[in-house]
């Protein structure tokens, strides 16, 4: 949506919507909310531990209830995780109630950012290259369609990388401001 106050990034796991997310916030004066954070302040333990105990399915329920919650807050940067995207409720609070940022990246750079981190339960396999691209045909289309801006993947440092995406947003969003004055006061 824009205009709009809010700030919202998207995109595949390892695109840096956690690392240049933060970045932006500290640009704009934003609060910066991660949404996997948030889960794990919530359960009171990591991400891989919601995946052991409730699956898939039970973490999908506390991220579009949290996703739902964050969202609503007026004036806050919110870096998602990557599936996120993949209910039609998610994507209708996202489009509605902010500016949606897509970051892109390629799947080398997955696989070269990722190479040793295990916190990712969805890279939990033998063959990581399949399942990022079996995660990137059935996503990609979904970041396209929901994107109000799409941020081209970056070679160098999360610093660079945020100061294009900054660049663009600055281009493009129409920045709304977090309160308006009440009419008739
Ligand atoms: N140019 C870049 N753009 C995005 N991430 C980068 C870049 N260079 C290095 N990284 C690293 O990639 C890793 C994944 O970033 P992260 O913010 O966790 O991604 P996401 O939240 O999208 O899964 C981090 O360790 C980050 O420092
Ligand atoms: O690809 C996904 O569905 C997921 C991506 C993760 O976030 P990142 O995009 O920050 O890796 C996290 O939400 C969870 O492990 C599921
Ligand atoms: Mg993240």
């Amino acid at each position: 949506m824009n205009p709009s106050c809010n700030l919202f990034i998207i995109g595949p796991t390892g695109a840096g919507k956690t690392s240049i997310g933060r970045r932006l916030a500290a640009h704009y004066g934003l609060p910066f909310v991660d949404l996997d954070q948030e889960i794990e302040q919530h359960c009171g333990v990591d991400v891989s531990t919601v995946f052991e105990i409730e699956g898939e399915a039970g973490f999908r329920q506390r991220e579009s209830a949290l996703l739902d919650e964050c969202s609503q807050r007026p004036g806050v940067l919110l870096a998602t995780g990557a599936g996120v995207v993949l209910a039609e409720h998610n994507r209708a609070h996202l489009r509605e109630r902010g500016y949606v940022v897509w970051l892109q990246t390629t799947i080398e750079q997955q696989l070269e950012r990722l190479e040793r981190d295990h916190r990712r339960p969805l890279l939990a396999v033998p063959n990581r290259h399949e399942r990022l691209q079996a995660m990137a045909q059935i996503r990609e289309p979904i970041y396209r369609e929901l994107a109000d801006l799409a941020v081209p993947g970056e070679h160098g440092s999360v610093a660079a990388a945020s100061e294009r995406c900054i660049a663009l947003i600055d281009h493009h969003w129409q920045r709304q401001p977090t309160a308006w004055p009440r009419q008739n006061a």
